[in-house]
């Protein structure tokens, strides 16, 4: 088991932000979390990265408890790719993503040529490699967070951690850093936590879904479990439309407008209506 969690609760002040949250990840798994607006998600994220301590409950990861590791051991065996791209300093892309091998330096810290050649990898894999010397400053949104995922895989971690690693990104480069994320789980047996609020790009990539509503988890399982109208509808309170793509035969929802739910209510209602 690469990750467990066991009964987290977790408030920022008084008020309770997650509650009673148990699950488990395979190793090699690509696990999605999804849910509403403040529904909890990047607090999961936080706690799993020992960012904030939860109240109540604890994270195991490779059957060790999570505050048992060094910062050094915890840095070797989870990578962390926030939501927030924003950097402060003009380091060069190939200076960020030497970042990720500060848990693999030995002595006096700096890098060798094995963490060159990680660094290097990782940014063909991202397909960033002919930024290496521009400062990432001057990068978009959408090449600072390939950058960022970049800086987590020269890591070399076990499990990675993202947060919405497909919000600047077009669709393009959603399927590109999706599709490598499926190929690291499968080829490298990596296990893949990520936050997304895309659910068909979420359903065309995961093992396993967790919805989260309210800090609690409404529904856990394969997509075709968990991307049901009824789950859609009761977690986010809005209507969808759920057939299976055709080419990949995962779950597809279609997003419905008001008007066109009432419509489809309306057509349903009343069988041989012309249209
Ligand atoms: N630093 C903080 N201090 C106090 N409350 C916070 C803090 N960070 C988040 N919250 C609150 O905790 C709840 C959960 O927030 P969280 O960011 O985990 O949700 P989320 O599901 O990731 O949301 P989103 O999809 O909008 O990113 C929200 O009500 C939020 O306002």
């Amino acid at each position: 088991m690469a990750v467990k969690v066991n009964n987290i609760c977790f408030a920022y002040e008084r008020e309770i932000v997650l509650r009673n949250i148990s699950f488990e990840v395979e190793e090699g798994e690509f696990v999605s979390l999804i849910g509403p607006n403040g529904s909890g998600k990047t607090t999961l994220l936080k706690i799993l990265m020992r960012l904030l301590i939860p109240k109540k409950g604890e994270v195991m990861i490779f059957s060790r408890n999570i505050n048992s590791y060094s910062l050094n051991e915890f840095a070797k065996i989870i990578g962390f790719v926030p939501q927030d791209n924003f950097f402060p300093f003009p380091y060069t892309v190939l200076e960020v993503v030497l970042m990720g091998r500060t848990p693999h330096l030995r002595g006096i810290g700096f890098e060798k040529k094995e963490d060159l050649k990680v660094a290097f990898e990782v940014m063909e894999l991202t397909n960033i490699k002919d930024l290496a010397d521009k400062p990432v400053t001057s990068l978009s949104l959408g090449e600072r967070q390939m950058v960022l995922i970049a800086r987590a895989l020269a890591q070399q971690p076990k499990v990675i951690l993202l947060d919405e690693p497909n919000a600047h990104l077009d669709i393009s480069h959603q399927i590109e850093i999706f599709s490598l994320l499926k190929i690291l789980v499968k080829e490298r047996n990596i296990t893949v936590i990520s936050v997304s609020h895309d659910l068909n790009l979420v359903s065309l990539y995961s093992d396993k879904i967790i919805l989260l509503s309210r800090g609690e988890i409404f529904a856990v399982g394969k997509p075709d479990v968990v991307l049901t109208e009824q789950n859609i509808k009761n977690a986010y309170g809005t209507d969808v439309f759920i057939d299976v793509n055709p080419i990949t035969g995962k779950p597809r929802v279609n997003l419905m407008p008001d008007k066109i739910g009432q419509f489809v209510d309306k057509f349903k209602n009343q069988k041989g209506a012309e249209i």
